[in-house]
């Protein structure tokens, strides 16, 4: 089955018996619980976008079928920019809330099976499996939740598990079906409703027995997402017009004695390769890539949002205003010239895959957690009251209606049409979910800091120390 529709999508979910507990309760059926249908319904809907653009799909080297472009391993420019303009396409669906539209993680696939060869010859490890896997997941269409990272147990860097139960997910046996895994992994995202889950080991490794890669079924047994609570304020698009659609979820995953079928681990046993293959590996340039062209979607949501509520209470004419807006246009026009950049630097790397530069969208990607922020912080500023004068819907169908037609009325809307704008912007910026998508931005790819320490680790400096070494001659 290549590229796949919305309908293909959710009849394979429903399949599916993932174990996923929300609330106290093991989820019954997934396609119509409150915390997971709006989102399911959104996914549904991207994946039918595949099949209205040409550029949502490219023929599979294999069947020549179509199959979605976030699987494209790009060797020409014209290649990347077809990648990111199809990144775009479906990030606009969501004004780029949807963290882990499926493109996120197909593009991690595609670069870690790309970079397979960094496996051959290394003890414990199995290229093909990857490969194999990553051909798989793009005729199939798979949709896939990730974990790459250890539960926040005890962060200092002298601690190291010893617990006789594992927290940590870990190898615990080894069978002549696969490896067995016991414990738990943090945070997956839209944890239970992909058809698949890949792991990681998360860097740092010092114990074998938890450095390991694979990907399996979400329904696999032994398997359980435990969903935190759910952000979604209710079903209307008129009152909660974020939260209702695009509520991902993120989940606590447990391993409770696993089994990973061989055919299924990419590498096992192997602390090197744990720690080196994701750094070595093309992951990240093609994954900044895909979250930079994201993020500038989402900026773009971010300016139509103020700047429709600096017109509708007419205050552009204030320089503190004009100001958060410049301020706004900076980030955007800054984060489109770094991806520019990085693709019109764009070379063939040793995986023969047209990579974009990487320090632009290392960059993008580290400025942006604090950018974000201040874009939340702007609507909230600059819609000040208006945020919380929200009454819902029912509120307008009601005998009061006449009232706040008057009183909430606007310089250029009506007050349903007026309320409706300031609703999007307090699910935006205010709500579970507004608050969520700043936390989300902070850390999905790691401590800020973290990536800081990456950039300088990365940069270049010998130009510029040169400078100031013949400067002084
Ligand atoms: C909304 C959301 C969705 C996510 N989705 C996913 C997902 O789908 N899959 C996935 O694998 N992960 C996901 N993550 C997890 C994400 O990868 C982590 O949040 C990130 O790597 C940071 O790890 P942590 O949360 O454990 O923070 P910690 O590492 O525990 O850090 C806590 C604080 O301590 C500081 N700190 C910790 N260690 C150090 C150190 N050595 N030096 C300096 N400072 C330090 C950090 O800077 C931070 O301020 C998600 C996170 C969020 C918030």
């Amino acid at each position: 089955m290549p590229a796949i529709t919305g309908e293909e999508y959710r009849n394979r979910l429903k399949k599916r018996q993932v174990e996923i507990w929300h609330n106290g309760e093991k989820i019954k059926n997934i396609l119509e619980h409150p915390a997971f249908r709006g989102i399911i319904k959104s996914q549904a809907a991207l994946y039918d976008l595949q099949h209205k653009k040409d550029m949502m799909t490219y023929p599979s080297p294999v069947t020549g079928s179509l199959v979605g472009t976030s699987y494209l391993q790009p060797i020409t420019r014209e290649d990347l920019i077809k990648r990111r303009k199809m990144i775009q396409h479906w990030a606009k669906m969501s004004g780029g809330m949807l963290g882990r539209s499926p493109d996120y993680m197909n593009t991690v696939l595609m670069t870690f099976a790309a970079s397979a060869k960094l496996l051959n010859g290394k003890e414990n490890c199995f290229a093909e499996h990857l490969t194999d896997f990553y051909m798989k997941a793009r005729e199939e269409d798979l949709s896939f939740t990730h974990t790459f990272i250890n539960p926040q147990v005890n962060r200092s860097q002298l601690y190291f598990e010893d617990s006789e139960e594992p927290i940590a997910a870990k190898v615990v046996a080894e069978t002549k079906e696969g490896i067995v895994i016991k414990g738990a992994r943090l945070l997956a995202t839209q944890g239970g409703i992909t058809d698949e889950i890949l792991v990681f080991s998360p860097g740092g490794i010092t114990d074998q027995a938890f450095a390991f890669a694979f990907a399996i079924p979400s329904d696999t047994k032994g398997l359980k997402f435990i969903s935190r609570d759910s952000f979604v304020g209710g079903e209307s698009t008129y009152n909660y017009p974020l939260s209702s659609r695009f509520e991902e979820s993120d989940s606590l995953v447990v391993f409770d004695d696993v089994v990973v079928p061989w055919k299924r681990v990419f590498f096992y046993k192997n602390i090197e390769v744990s720690n080196s293959f994701k750094n070595a590996s093309a992951f990240v340039p093609f994954t900044l890539h895909q979250i930079v062209s994201r993020q500038i979607i989402k900026t773009k949501f971010m300016i139509g949002l103020a700047e429709a509520i600096v017109n509708t209470i007419n205050i552009s004419e204030y320089p503190n205003v004009q100001e958060m807006m410049a301020e706004m246009i900076t980030a955007l026009e800054t984060m489109e010239a770094l991806l520019i950049k990085a693709e019109a630097n764009a070379k063939i790397d040793e995986f023969e895959l047209m990579r974009p530069e990487l320090i632009p969208l290392q960059v993008a990607t580290s400025t942006f957690p604090k950018v974000y922020a201040r874009l939340s912080e702007i609507v909230q500023l600059l819609g000040s009251s208006g945020l919380v004068s929200i009454p819902t819907e029912a509120d307008f169908e009601s005998e009061i209606r006449e009232d706040l037609d008057q009183y909430l009325q606007s310089a250029t809307l009506e007050a349903k049409d007026r309320v409706q704008l300031f609703r999007l912007a307090w699910d935006a910026t205010m709500s579970a979910f507004g608050n969520r998508q700043t936390q989300y931005e902070r850390f999905f790819l790691g401590s800020p800091n973290r990536l800081s320490s990456e950039l300088c680790k990365q940069y270049d400096f010998t130009e510029h120390t040169n400078y100031i070494k013949n400067f002084l001659k």
